[in-house]
């Protein structure tokens, strides 16, 4: 487990900006190092401002998006191409700006797919999709739960929620308390749609680094909360973390609750 490393930004935009330039520096990185990068996405306005943020970087192009996979954290359980999808807006976002390779970006399945409405099958049919990636290609493999393998992610995003949720990880009900699944069907989500595909904590803690996102003053007592020896299941966010890195990505709103104690010196 690697101890949270904090980053305050003064204001929302700034920090979509400044993680957008460094996960063209992490991607560029990996690729350099391995040939391919993989980076799990998040939904949420944060998630979306960052994509948007790359979207416009001059950098961007130093990505050889060919060699990118790309993974989700969560999806809401909704039709193919709806706007609420996490998906649909990562891809109006930036994916249908940049040469990706569709057969490189995973989504979740979508409720008018082939599980209809079986969202637990639909669950599991992901848990399979990354078990498979993390048995071959340029990936190092990690051992995930004991109920699947998950590929060691370069960088996995999560935006939190008021509430400490990260991905469709919900204070209390049972996908946090997974322990063997990768993937597991969430059925009565308290943010809408209720229904929702998510990674579980031990799938998300294969990751090298966990990159967690909170801007805005509605985050403040979320952030204060799981960086404070919170319990996970009280506070999902406190139990993501990478396996080399853990970074709390946040603005000064958010920031605004934290004990003083945690507060970088940079912004003290
Ligand atoms: O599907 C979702 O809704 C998300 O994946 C969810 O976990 C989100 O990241 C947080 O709720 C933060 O969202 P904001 O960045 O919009 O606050």
């Amino acid at each position: 487990m690697s101890t949270p490393q904090l980053v305050v930004h003064r204001d929302k935009e700034l920090m979509a900006e400044a993680a957008a330039a460094r996960l063209i520096t992490k991607i560029v990185d990996a690729q350099a190092a391995r040939g391919s990068a993989s980076v799990v996405l998040t939904g949420g306005r944060n998630g979306n401002g960052l994509l948007a943020a790359l979207r416009a970087a001059p950098a961007r192009d130093a990505v050889d998006w060919s060699r990118l996979d790309l993974w989700w954290g969560d999806e809401r359980y909704l039709p193919e191409g709806d706007p609420e999808r996490n998906v649909t807006q990562a891809r109006e976002a930036l994916l249908d700006s940049v040469p990706v390779d569709p057969a490189r970006v995973h989504a979740m399945p979508a409720s008018d797919g082939p599980y209809g409405s079986d969202v637990e099958a639909a669950a599991a049919a992901y848990a399979a999709e990354l078990a498979a990636a993390a048995g071959h290609g340029t990936h190092r493999s990690a051992a995930g739960a004991a109920g699947g393998r998950v590929p060691s992610f370069d960088v996995l995003m999560l935006g939190v929620g008021p509430d400490t949720h990260v991905a469709s990880l919900f204070p209390e009900l049972p996908a946090v308390r997974e322990t063997e699944r990768t993937v597991v069907g969430v059925h009565g989500a308290p943010k809408p749609p209720p229904t929702r595909v998510s990674l579980t904590l031990p799938a998300i803690r294969a990751a090298q680094e966990v990159w967690l996102l909170a801007a805005g003053a509605d985050k403040a007592k979320a952030a204060a909360v799981a960086l404070s020896g919170a319990g996970e299941v009280q506070a999902p966010a406190a139990g993501a973390y990478g396996r080399s890195r853990t970074l709390w990505l946040l603005d000064a709103a958010a920031a605004s609750e934290l004990p003083r104690d945690l507060y970088p010196p940079s912004s003290a």
